[in-house]
């Protein structure tokens, strides 16, 4: 059964005015590893350790500013977001089809909540806690094509055409800001589309977007912004000792105007400045160590990288699946083939690179889980093949291949042909990853043995689950499996309404 809301009644949980206050007990383990009559044995001890949790429930108004927002995923969020807003409907050649939020975790999924009269009883996600209503999210952005939204669109091809004239006048009016471009950073395709930029050294490059964040707050008259960059890859940037290895030297490389520093990192450097969240949706290493460095110093939320949403997405249960079932992943290829922008960046080799590595990582975690099947050091053949095809456009075709060793010798493979519509379904991640964004820095948490309370770390791991290559503090272990991902954003969110972690032990039908 599916309700549409709930409030927990426990002797742990206070909902004020202002805050819902959480007393939590967190259940884990303490390891030991310690010689025993001559030999090294591991000791495990449970443990609880009591937190408290504190949520602001006053839900701002936000506003967003994507970078690249006139892009193929800035364009058909934003469109989206006013289809659902207007309660736009649409002819298509098989149906009238009415506008939804499919393929967003806030918006379009649910939680257990228990068992009444013998039936699962489920929860929309959102439930859980105050979230903003996606409806009332003001848009804005920069993009270095000044092309206005409506055309965009239009030049984006994923939606459909009725749909696209209804939305025209409510989005050729919206015309993104002028961007930082550097032909250095991105494939040299892209220089055609480049007529809208912010002049200036990089530190002056920097000042005008710090004025522009402040500028879109002000007209927008909203409580908090969230920046998330939707625009091309970019190829990584060098890390070198004394040029952005730490606060310091990447401060001093911007007086210095210091080529290496990419326009991503210089947008991420305006809004760690200015306290205002900064997601990266792309796999470059826009958050080189000196701006991790400063978004520590100054808890101001960094999180990324790259949405994870079509190929890696499945890549990141089926691998989770096969090594959870005891199956060697012995050999994965996955290819994929688009025809949007997007792929005509990723067609010169050093763009290419960057989503190279954020797809090929996403293993790691799953093959180190399992010494039985993998040796220490031992991977999978993993291979990771774009193309650009114009002609598919938007429409990414990925194909894969899982060879993997099963009993006694035996082999199993298994190929997926998978039409990932690439906007669709990075669209409704990034308005995920904006609303648990301002979510996480409404919560504020303390251990018992912790004096005060304080927010979540920076560097949002929170965030994984909708990430390639999830962005973790320094020391942190990096989880790309998705159920993982996803069971440990439920349940600390769970945690903040006093609800114990979704075990599915169901005992009480047991
Ligand atoms: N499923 C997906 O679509 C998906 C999944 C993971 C990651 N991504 C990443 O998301 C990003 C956007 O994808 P897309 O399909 O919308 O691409 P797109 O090329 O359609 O849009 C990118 C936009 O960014 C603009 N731009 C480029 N450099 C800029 C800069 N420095 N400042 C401001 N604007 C700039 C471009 O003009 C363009 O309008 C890409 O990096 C892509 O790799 C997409
Ligand atoms: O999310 P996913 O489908 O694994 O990866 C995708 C790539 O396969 C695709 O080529 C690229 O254009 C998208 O930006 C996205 O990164």
């Amino acid at each position: 059964m599916f309700i549409e809301s709930f409030k927990v009644e426990s002797p742990n949980v206070k909902y004020t005015e202002n805050e819902i206050h959480s007393v939590y007990d967190y259940h884990t383990t303490e390891l030991v590893h310690e010689s025993k009559n001559g030999a090294y044995q591991w000791t495990v001890k449970p443990k609880t350790v009591k937190y408290e949790f504190k949520t602001d429930t006053h839900v701002p108004k936000l506003g967003v500013m994507l970078v690249g927002w006139g892009g193929n995923n800035g364009s058909t969020l934003t469109a989206g977001v006013i289809a659902n807003r207007e309660g736009i409907s649409w002819a298509t050649k098989e149906k009238v089809q009415q506008a939804n939020y499919f393929g967003s975790l806030t918006q379009a999924s649910s939680i257990r909540v228990g068992s009444f009269n013998g039936e699962e009883i489920y929860a929309p996600f959102k439930s859980l806690l105050p979230m903003v209503n996606p409806e009332e999210i003001v848009f804005g952005g920069w993009d270095i094509s000044d092309m206005n939204l409506a055309d965009a669109m239009g030049r984006a091809k994923v939606l459909d055409i009725d749909l696209q004239k209804q939305l025209r006048p409510f989005m050729e009016h919206m015309v993104p800001l002028p961007g930082i471009y550097d032909p250095d950073f991105i494939a040299a395709n892209q220089g055609s589309r480049a007529n809208h930029l912010i002049k200036g050294t990089k530190k002056e490059q920097l000042e005008h977007v710090i004025k522009d964040i402040r500028d879109f707050k002000e007209k927008n008259e909203v409580d908090k912004v969230v920046v998330l960059w939707t625009a091309n890859t970019e190829r990584y940037s060098n890390v070198v000792a004394g040029l952005n290895d730490t606060t310091e030297n990447l401060m001093s490389s911007l007086d210095k105007n210091e080529a290496e520093i990419s326009p991503s990192t210089l947008y991420a450097i305006a809004c760690v400045l200015e306290n205002v969240p900064f997601i990266n949706g792309s796999p470059q290493n826009t958050f080189v160590p000196g701006l991790i460095e400063l978004a520590i110093k100054r808890n101001s939320l960094i999180g990324g990288d790259d949405f994870k949403s079509g190929q890696t997405k499945m890549k990141s249960v089926l691998v989770d699946f096969l090594v959870g079932a005891g199956i060697k992943p012995t050999s994965i290829v996955s290819y994929n083939h688009l025809g949007n922008n997007d792929g005509m960046n990723l067609s010169a080799p050093q763009t290419f690179r960057s989503k190279e590595i954020s797809k090929s990582n996403v293993v790691d975690d799953m093959v180190a889980s399992n010494g039985i099947l993998f040796d220490s050091g031992e991977h999978p053949d993993h291979v990771v093949v774009i193309k650009y095809v114009p002609y598919v456009g938007d429409s990414k075709r990925a194909m894969d291949e899982y060879t993997s060793e099963i009993f006694m010798g035996g082999k199993n493979t298994i190929v997926m042909h998978n039409t990932c519509e690439d906007s669709l379904l990075a669209a409704p991640i990034i308005l995920d990853l904006v609303l648990l964004a301002e979510l996480t820095t409404r919560i504020e948490f303390k251990a018992e043995n912790e004096g005060k309370f304080h927010s979540f770390h920076p560097v949002a791991t929170i965030l994984s689950y909708l990430s390639k290559a999830p962005l973790v503090p320094p020391g942190t272990p990096v989880v790309n499996a998705l159920s993982k991902q996803r069971a440990m954003l439920e349940n600390i969110l769970r945690a903040c309404v006093g609800l114990a972690p979704e075990n599915n032990m169901i005992l009480e039908y047991k």
